[in-house]
């Protein structure tokens, strides 16, 4: 069952906005990052949450949990050890086939609106009958999403499921809502966590909010 919007965490702007000094920040970064939204803590202990939802909602059957790359990779890392965890306390087993594909369209902090997917023929058509969970850092606009689904559509998965650890509260979003989402973010670019700004800040442990500085800096 999709979560119930009231089951997010709702990061509010002017409410989360963590001091950079109240945690640490990497020297290279203190100019980069303008505040932090969500400390690398409270991101670990709203994943072991996910991860006992999600477990509770699975029968024993095996299930393909696949990394959308590369900004997902950090969430979909600790959340399969979250699962691993969570299935430990449940005394319930269900075998977990890992999965990665490459989607890339962001330039800066706007999508180029060109989605490009790296699965092959060959690898979509060996998705048949399975139950598939994306892993994914954030749904922004929703179009990678959309098309990422749009592209499984005739290869007759037995199911499908998406976590998303971000879900941006934005004007440009099409609407696309994920079965599972940590946190309701504002609408701000967002870095951390695995989350980058041209491959920049994904070894950044807190998810924060680009600063003017560091859009600048690090722009292509
Ligand atoms: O909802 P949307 O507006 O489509 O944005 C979300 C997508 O953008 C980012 O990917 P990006 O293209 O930056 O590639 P990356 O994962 O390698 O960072 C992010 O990882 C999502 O896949
Ligand atoms: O806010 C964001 N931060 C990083 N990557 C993204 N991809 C879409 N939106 C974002």
């Amino acid at each position: 069952m999709p979560m119930n919007p009231s089951q997010w965490i709702d990061v509010v702007e002017d409410k989360f906005n963590y001091n950079l000094d109240h945690f640490v920040i990497p020297d290279h970064y203190q100019d980069d990052v303008k505040s932090i939204l969500i400390p690398h803590g409270l991101i670990m202990d709203r994943i072991a949450k996910l991860a006992q939802i999600i477990t509770s909602e699975y029968d024993n059957e095996r299930i393909t949990v696949c990394c959308v790359l590369k900004g997902g990779h950090q969430f979909f890392s600790d959340l399969i050890n979250y699962m691993k965890k969570a299935l430990n306390k449940q005394g319930k087993t269900l075998p977990m086939t890992l999965d990665f594909v490459r989607v890339k369209s962001y330039e800066n902090d706007q999508s180029t609106g060109d989605v490009r997917i790296s699965w092959t023929e060959k690898e979509l058509k060996e998705l048949k009958g399975k139950n598939l969970l994306l892993v994914e850092d954030i749904i922004d606009t929703g179009n990678t999403m959309k098309k990422l689904l749009a592209t499984l559509e005739k290869y007759e998965l037995k199911s499908l499921k998406v976590a998303s650890l971000l879900l941006k509260k934005t004007p440009l979003s099409c609407g696309y809502v994920p079965d599972y989402v940590g946190f309701a973010v504002p609408d701000l670019f967002v870095v951390g966590y695995c989350l980058d700004y041209n491959d920049i800040f994904r070894d950044l442990d807190h998810i924060c909010a680009i600063s003017d500085v560091g859009k600048e800096k690090y722009s292509v």
